[in-house]
């Protein structure tokens, strides 16, 4: 188990000027997870990961990982443990002048591990993520999804019960994204290896994480497991991180929708525009439909979606709502009675 415990980071200028980028965090992640951390560009997300590991050392705070207190360690047995930590990095950091055979042998050779193990033990890793009949080649020959594969065998090449992943899909394309992603997916399910991830993508996140913490300015706002927070984001970082949750994030066709709904409505009927969402089997209960009825209003649906997390759905629905104050609020009381989460959108002007 990695335990974060009141994490502060403070960094000072060479004018004496202090800067908190990380304010009393802790964390705590399980043995055989997939932990995403999420939050905007300079929330702190790089700051923490790099903790775990001691790449930075906190200002305060402690961390533990698989009961080791690592900042009371003595640098000697630090390093030691820093193995049990492998790390991979947006761009990659190969040594162009070493092949893909030559990258991954590298954290081997550091250590004097004779060649004929290092041989034993990195071919298999290179077969793993795919690279076999590229073994030979230099990193200027690969593309950035391969790159990426030699990045993680030679992350690998110590065993590590820990994997950290520092943005490491932001420089590739969708595609390979995706099959990078699975690919860390089956090492964590084959190899048990738990792996902490950092991104500012909430993709990323809902493609294979189990839960998740969302960062701003240095503090983490919610956690949770992937799918509570996409149903029920509580925090404004979340709700902007997922999208779709302010109006003028919607397509301009949508507003307009809205627009037209709003100046020919009646005088004594509101119009609101929301996003609902719905878990695993509430996804099939057809809840609308049931509530439409109930208080006989029409729900106008502008956008929907179902996506799959980890074997559980989420259905999200942007709808149009034209009705009398009174209807309006016992239908959504209706709804949220059924499990579904209703949230207004910011106004349409
Ligand atoms: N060595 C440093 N000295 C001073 N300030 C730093 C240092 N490292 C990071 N910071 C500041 O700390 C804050 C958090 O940075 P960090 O890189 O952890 O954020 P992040 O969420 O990972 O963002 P990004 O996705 O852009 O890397 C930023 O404001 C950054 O400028």
């Amino acid at each position: 188990m990695i335990q974060l415990e009141h994490i502060t980071q403070t960094y000072t200028d060479p004018s004496g000027n202090t800067f908190q980028a990380l304010k009393d965090v802790s964390l705590e992640i399980e043995d055989g997870e997939i932990f995403g951390i999420i939050g905007r560009s300079g929330a702190g997300k790089s700051t923490l990961v790099r903790c775990i590991n001691l790449l930075n050392r906190p200002s305060e705070g402690r961390v533990i990982v698989n009961e080791h207190d690592l900042t009371a360690l003595p640098e000697s047995e630090l390093r030691e443990v820093r193995r049990s930590i492998g790390m991979i990095f947006q761009h990659f950091n190969l040594l162009s002048s070493r092949t893909v055979y030559q990258n991954v042998a590298l954290p081997l050779e550091l250590v004097g591990t004779p060649k004929d193990v290092i041989d034993k033990k990195i071919r298999p890793l290179i077969e793993l993520v795919g690279l076999t009949e590229h073994v030979d080649k230099y990193p200027s020959q690969l593309s950035g999804g391969q790159k990426q594969r030699v990045g993680i065998a030679r992350a690998l090449a110590n065993d590590p019960k820990v994997l950290l992943s520092d943005e490491a899909t932001s420089a590739l394309d969708p595609e390979t994204t995706v099959a990078t992603l699975a690919l860390l997916q089956k090492i964590n399910r084959e190899l048990g290896v738990t792996i902490v991830l950092i991104t500012h993508e909430m993709n990323v996140v809902k493609q294979i994480c189990n839960r998740v913490a969302v960062m701003n300015k240095g503090e983490i706002v919610e956690r949770g497991n992937v799918i509570d927070i996409f149903a029920r984001p509580q925090s404004e970082t979340t709700k902007a991180l997922i999208g779709n949750v302010v109006a003028s994030d919607l397509p301009e066709s949508i507003i307009e929708r809205v627009r037209s709904a709003r100046a020919a409505r009646s005088s004594h009927e509101e119009v609101h525009l929301l996003r609902l969402s719905f878990i695993g089997d509430e996804v099939t209960q057809p809840v609308i439909s049931e509530c439409s009825r109930a208080f006989d209003i029409n729900f106008n649906i502008l956008r929907g979606t179902v996506d799959d997390m980890q074997g559980r759905s989420l259905g999200t629905l942007t709808i149009l709502v034209e009705a009398e104050a009174d209807v309006y609020e016992k239908a959504v009381h209706f709804l949220r009675q059924r499990g579904v989460n209703v949230e207004e959108l910011s106004d349409v002007q």
